[in-house]
């Protein structure tokens, strides 16, 4: 326990809907003495902050929270793990705060303080209209009156906690001015009608952000609870999120894996569309990577855990996916400003509608102020402050089931503007899995140029220096053993053996050095030309003999590019492979290419590139990282889970060329999404302005159209949630790819 002095806490606040409401909850904390590094997530409904406990006590900043109208609730501290073992009780299971929730089922919506509301002012609407068919006229206006003072009573405590924390332009405030401005004019019925909807509408903005949840939520639920673990000698169950790196689990075939794990025993088709949304089987052998949530289909499998549970692929993605609201749209933040200046401006036009046609004109004093009172509700900005929110979330969590991660509003929002897509070549266009194709040799043996290889590249990581190593390996020829290895990046890789320097790498490492042959020369140029990737080995500065390799293109590549180009994008490869060997690779595909590039200038061409467009960079998030920095989206793609996901802006969790189509129609649509939204949410405020000012239309219709354009911009973003990334083309991904004579058969 921290004492005293400052101290990170960390709580679970519930009722958030939307950026606005964390905005509420930071602002009603942010005040008090003694609180710093303020942190709120609606999507993670989490709070976090520093304390200095002798100023502000935890229990004061509970109560702050629940004075503008929220949930809270501390998050349990999880207890020190006993050292060499974890026996905990099942029921110790609280959850850390770096946990994602574990599996909780979202309470009914008549069970949250909205949905009581509703109710409660539902039901006191309806007696009231019953006692004004039995009761004198006198006694159901006062139970008019009771309604909507009850139904207010919540939301006016809520309008003056936040006014006191130096917000006082709320929706709340207009609500509270507006019900109780209707009463006093003698309006009771219709102010209490106004309570109810707008009630109905704080209920459904809450229902849609649960459903967004909810789905990220699924993501998390699909790790097992429990876990078989094996110790000395026998397995017994444990709960699956104390697993430690090490322990070894058993996963029964049909059970679904319990942690990010490399297989030591058994061999087993493995389903992880958890992890990458595609519903494939892999099959897994010993040594081979399984995720958390992951279904073992068919024998029982050993599994060594390699990541804690709070950061197994699952976990990180849900984090991610949760995280990314801070990350806040353009167009988000746009509306924010506006309707910060928009509350006060509505107060102040409503004032003026009051008084001064009245004052300066004689008109009716009480028509007037209902008038004005009817301004204020049409001044609710809430269908506009939920319009980018709802469907960024719904966009994020199906882009999270599709295996399509995007960090934010920031992120889908320049993934929409995009026009032009780099691809890395190398693992993200071809598979990154080269083959040795031939061999030539100047002066001695394959066998021995292959050993002499291998040496060399024997303590490299680069692609071709393990294709040169697995070839040597199948033909059982032993590394020469070499000393001083040293990779010349972009170029190759150089070392010692026999005390002789050699040097294995691109042809032009081997320019202006030694006689030219021309022959050799032509064996490499018609090598590139087939799309091979030659290297040349010398030893003291003499060309021994090539080696040619040949990294296939991902089956689905064409079609990805071609998907790209019919939606008005401009597809180019950059690759550090020479000019020829790019150009017959990139040929094949209909992509526009940049070849012989060093990791820098990737760099460089992408920021050429975007200097007057918007660039989206696809690489494998590793050693592309600062080109994907420098793009206006960079995305990483990897296997299945092995991404660099926290290296990039998006990530694509399948290893498919058509996705990142799929990523961009998917930000596109969100963009549409929200277009519309906005249109319909300032579209009805506009008619119904008009209307209430000619006094065509009264209180109640105007809070309606606010409610009513709630429920609207809500549903259109939950459409999102059933939208399909893969757009056309599905049967055409499937059919073979002659490599290179693919014909673009989607349409946009
Ligand atoms: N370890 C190595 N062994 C042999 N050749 C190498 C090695 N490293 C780099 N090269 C040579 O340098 C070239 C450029 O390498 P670089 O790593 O920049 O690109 P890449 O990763 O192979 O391809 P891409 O840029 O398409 O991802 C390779 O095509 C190869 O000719
Ligand atoms: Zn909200």
């Amino acid at each position: 326990m921290a004492a005293q002095g400052t101290a990170k806490r960390n709580w679970r606040v519930t009722g958030m809907d939307c950026g606005a409401c964390a905005a509420k909850v930071r602002g009603a904390v942010a005040r008090l003495p003694g609180v710093s590094d303020v942190d709120v997530a609606f999507m993670a409904e989490r709070l976090r902050l520093t304390l200095d406990e002798a100023q502000t006590s935890p229990a004061q900043v509970e109560a702050a929270v629940r004075s503008v109208g929220f949930g809270i609730a501390p998050k349990g501290a999880r207890p020190e793990r006993p050292p060499g073992g974890f026996v905990l009780p099942d029921d110790a299971l609280d959850p850390e705060p770096e946990v994602p929730e574990p599996p909780q089922a979202a309470p009914r919506w008549h069970d949250t303080p909205k949905g009581r509301l509703v109710l409660g002012t539902g039901l006191l609407l309806a007696a009231a209209w019953g006692a004004d068919l039995v009761l004198p006229g006198g006694l159901a206006h006062w139970a008019f009156v009771l309604a909507t003072l009850i139904g207010l009573a919540p939301v006016a405590r809520r309008a003056l906690a936040m006014a006191r924390a130096r917000m006082p332009f709320t929706i709340e405030m207009l609500m509270t001015i507006a019900a109780s401005g209707a009463l006093v004019i003698g309006a009771p019925e219709e102010a209490a009608l106004v309570v109810f909807l707008f009630a109905v509408g704080e209920l459904l903005e809450g229902i849609s952000a649960g459903k967004a949840r909810d789905g990220i939520r699924a993501l998390s639920r699909l790790v097992p609870r429990t876990a078989r673990l094996e110790q000395g000698g026998a397995t017994r169950e444990v709960p699956a999120d104390r697993l430690q790196v090490g322990q070894v689990v058993q996963v029964r075939p049909g059970d679904r894996v319990p942690c990010d794990g490399q297989v030591i025993e058994g061999r087993s088709g493995v389903d992880e569309s958890p992890v990458t949304g595609e519903s494939v089987q892999s099959f897994k052998g010993p040594g081979a990577e399984v995720f958390a949530g992951s279904i073992n289909a068919e024998a029982l499998l050993r599994v060594r855990v390699t990541r804690p549970a709070a950061d197994n692929t699952i976990a990180r993605i849900v984090r991610l996916v949760e995280e990314a609201e801070s990350a806040r749209a353009p167009t988000e933040r746009f509306i924010d400003r506006f309707s910060r200046i928009y509350m006060p401006a509505v107060v102040g036009a409503a004032l003026l509608v009051a008084v001064v046609p009245p004052l300066a004109f004689g008109l009716d004093w009480g028509e007037w102020i209902y008038r004005a009172l009817a301004l204020l509700l049409i001044g609710c900005p809430c269908a506009l402050v939920i319009s980018v929110p709802a469907a960024i979330t719904a966009a994020l969590s199906t882009g999270a089931r599709h295996g399509l991660l995007m960090k934010g509003g920031a992120v889908i929002e320049a993934a929409a503007r995009t026009t032009h897509v780099a691809f890395d070549k190398t693992g993200t266009l071809t598979l990154g899995r080269p083959r040795v194709t031939d061999l030539h040799v100047q002066r001695c043996t394959e066998a021995a140029l292959l050993a002499i290889a291998a040496g060399v590249e024997s303590g490299a990581s680069h692609p071709l220096a393990r294709a040169i190593c697995a070839e040597a390996d199948r033909r059982g020829i032993a590394a020469a053993p070499a000393s001083g290895a040293r990779a010349l990046p972009g170029l190759g890789a150089e070392a010692e053996i026999d005390g002789v320097t050699i040097r294995i790498g691109a042809p032009r490492l081997a320019e202006g050095r030694g006689p030219v042959d021309p022959a050799f020369q032509a064996r490499v140029a018609a090598l590139e030309a087939e799309g091979k990737t030659v290297v040349i080995l010398q030893r003291a500065g003499r060309a021994e003999g090539l080696i040619a390799l040949r990294d296939e293109p991902r089956a689905d590549a064409a079609e990805g590019v071609a998907q790209l180009r019919a939606m008005g994008l401009a597809p180019v490869m950059l690759t550090g492979d020479n000019p020829r060997t790019a150009a017959a690779i990139a040929e094949g595909l209909g992509i526009a290419h940049r070849a012989q590039l060093m990791p820098e200038d990737k760099v460089a061409a992408i920021r050429n590139l975007s200097a007057g467009a918007r660039v989206m960079m696809i690489g494998d998030g590793i050693n592309d990282a600062p080109a994907l920095a420098a793009a206006h989206v960079g995305v990483a793609m990897g296997s299945g889970t092995d991404v660099a996901l926290e290296t990039a802006d998006a990530a694509i969790l399948r290893d498919r060329v058509t996705d990142v189509a799929g990523q961009i129609r998917l930000a596109r649509a969100t963009m549409a999404n929200i277009r519309q939204n906005i249109a319909i949410a300032l579209g009805l405020k506009a008619v119904f302005l008009v209307t209430t000012l000619f006094g065509i239309t009264g209180l109640w219709i105007a809070i309606l159209a606010d409610t009513g354009a709630t429920v609207l911009v809500t549903l259109n973003a939950l459409r999102l949630l059933v939208f399909r990334p893969e757009g056309p083309g599905k049967a055409a991904r499937q059919a073979p790819q002659p490599a290179g004579r693919a014909t673009p058969s989607v349409s946009t």
